[in-house]
């Protein structure tokens, strides 16, 4: 229902009310920009270290292949100023209370959903990337830095028509690993009926039955409210400043958000919901 803001890409089932007309229309429940309450809500863990010389210098070398060009991951710088993150972490809380999802940077097994011996890369079709021993240290010193409170510089902001939008609060440099998609990794058979608009493919084995996806519907992080672009123009190509790779990371599929060019403060990211499916509609995105 392309006339409601934001965009609902598919029909609810049941009873259900325009949000126009419903009492309990959705207001953004504003998160307190208090340091301990914040501390609390991510989870965040006080450990006065620094990234080491050693993964310093690994940022210089190392090699990714993505279409056929030779580069390397680079972790995303955190802002300086502690003020500009407690707000940027305080959008974020916002964007999920909101949202009624719990704050988690890590893909979730569940009982009844499915088992973590499910996601093995070796199952995708195809095959599937392994990520070299460079770009390993830095998704790890990113994982680091997040239980540190020292997130991507991002602030979550609220857009009339999309939403909950994700834009840089901080120059971000080509190649930056933004942040890991995350949330609870089910069947997508079991998520057939599921009208959730966030959910990730993030194994596509032989066996349709096994296809894993994540979806961060309770719990997940940043990821979940960064934009997707239309499909269908040349303009929404040109919005698009990162993309979704999928990498088997000690023999389990993971999906990271890299950016694809460099993206100026300020500007929104975008990324391409249709890249390995051409499943989610998106001819009426902006
Ligand atoms: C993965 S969610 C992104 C977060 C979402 N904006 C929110 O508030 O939770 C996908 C949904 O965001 C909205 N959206 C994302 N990109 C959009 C775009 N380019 N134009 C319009 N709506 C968009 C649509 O409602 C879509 O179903």
């Amino acid at each position: 229902m392309y006339c409601l803001s934001p965009i609902l890409v598919a029909v609810p089932k049941g009873d259900w009310f325009c949000p126009h007309c419903s009492k309990d229309r959705q207001q953004v429940k504003v998160f307190p920009m208090v340091q301990r309450k914040l501390i609390d809500f991510f989870g965040i863990e006080k450990v006065e270290e620094e990234p080491t010389k050693e993964v310093r210098r690994r940022r210089h070398s190392g090699s990714l292949v993505i279409y056929k060009k030779s580069r390397k991951l680079l972790p995303y710088m955190p802002s300086k100023d502690p003020s500009q993150r407690l707000e940027q972490m305080a959008s974020l809380a916002s964007a999920l209370m909101t949202s009624g999802i719990e704050f988690s940077n890590e893909l979730t097994y569940l009982p009844g959903l499915a088992p973590r011996r499910a996601n093995r890369a070796v199952l995708e079709k195809g095959g599937m990337q392994v990520i070299g021993k460079e770009d390993k240290a830095t998704y790890e010193l990113c994982k680091a830095m997040c239980i540190r409170g020292e997130h991507p510089p991002l602030m979550v902001t609220r857009d009339p028509r999309q939403g909950f939008v994700v834009e840089a609060n901080n120059h971000i440099k080509d190649m930056t690993l933004i942040a890991e998609y995350t949330g609870d990794v089910d069947f997508m058979c079991n998520r057939e009926d599921d009208e959730g608009d966030s959910i990730m493919g993030l194994l596509f084995p032989e066996d349709a039955s096994q296809e894993l996806v994540i979806c961060p519907d309770k719990r997940g992080n940043i990821a979940r409210f960064i934009s997707g672009i239309n499909n269908h123009t040349s303009d929404g190509r040109k919005k698009q400043n990162l993309r979704c790779i999928r990498f088997d990371i000690d023999g389990e599929v993971h999906a990271l958000l890299v950016s694809i060019r460099d993206i100026a403060k300020g500007e929104r990211l975008y990324y391409d919901y249709n890249a390995y499916q051409k499943e989610y509609p998106t001819e009426h995105f902006e």
